[in-house]
């Protein structure tokens, strides 16, 4: 231990030890009466296979959170090393209303739009959610999925976008 048990973790140091972790990347996407929105995030996990459910963690505070919890749907899209600038633009390089220009988004089953080319898509119903501090843990079961795109992934690892390679049949 290099911190007495009591001591209070700052945010800084811990965003610090955060940044030490590798993610992939996704924008999780919505649409429906609360209107079209759409955000970069990191903080997807897998709970369940049975039924298929995972979760992501969204800020309340970003301008995009209210529209997930009205429309009670959203669209995990995981990015490909080709989508980095999406990943920016999501992440607040482009305004919320001008985010989804410029591209034809699809639909599987909930209408939460799905990201032409991505590495691979959850298309979910938010069945639970969670207040945690600053962000609300939102448990999503998978209602389909699209493709599988053979290509390399986008990881975030210490404040940098990094590509992982797809593992081919030859590289074992
Ligand atoms: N889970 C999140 O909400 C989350 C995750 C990654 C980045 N971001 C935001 O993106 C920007 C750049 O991040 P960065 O990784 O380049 O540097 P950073 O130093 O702000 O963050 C380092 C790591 O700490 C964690 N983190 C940062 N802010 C968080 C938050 N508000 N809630 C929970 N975890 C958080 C993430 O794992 C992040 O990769 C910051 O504004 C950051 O808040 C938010
Ligand atoms: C690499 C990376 C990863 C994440 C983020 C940023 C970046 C750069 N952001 C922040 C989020 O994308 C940003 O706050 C919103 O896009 C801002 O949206 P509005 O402009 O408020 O709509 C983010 N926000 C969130 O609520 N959950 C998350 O898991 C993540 N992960």
């Amino acid at each position: 231990m290099t911190s007495p048990d009591l001591e209070a973790v700052p945010a800084s140091a811990y965003r610090e030890a955060m940044a030490q972790l590798a993610s992939a990347v996704h924008l999780v996407t919505t649409d429906g009466p609360g209107g079209r929105a759409g955000l970069t995030a990191t903080s997807v996990c897998s709970v369940s296979d049975g039924p298929p459910t995972l979760l992501v963690c969204l800020n309340r505070g970003s301008s995009a959170y209210p529209a997930f919890l009205r429309n009670g749907v959203l669209c995990i899209n995981t990015l490909t090393a080709a989508q980095e600038d999406l990943a920016a633009d999501f992440a607040g390089r482009v305004p919320r209303a001008e985010r989804f220009e410029g591209r034809e988004w699809g639909k599987l089953q909930t209408g939460a739009p799905v990201l032409p080319d991505a590495l691979v898509a959850f298309d979910c119903r938010i069945v639970d959610h969670h207040t945690v501090g600053t962000h609300d843990v939102l448990i999503c079961e998978v209602a389909a999925l699209a493709e599988i795109r053979d290509t390399d992934g986008l990881l975030y690892a210490g404040r940098h976008y990094r590509v992982l390679p797809r593992r081919t049949a030859s590289a074992g």
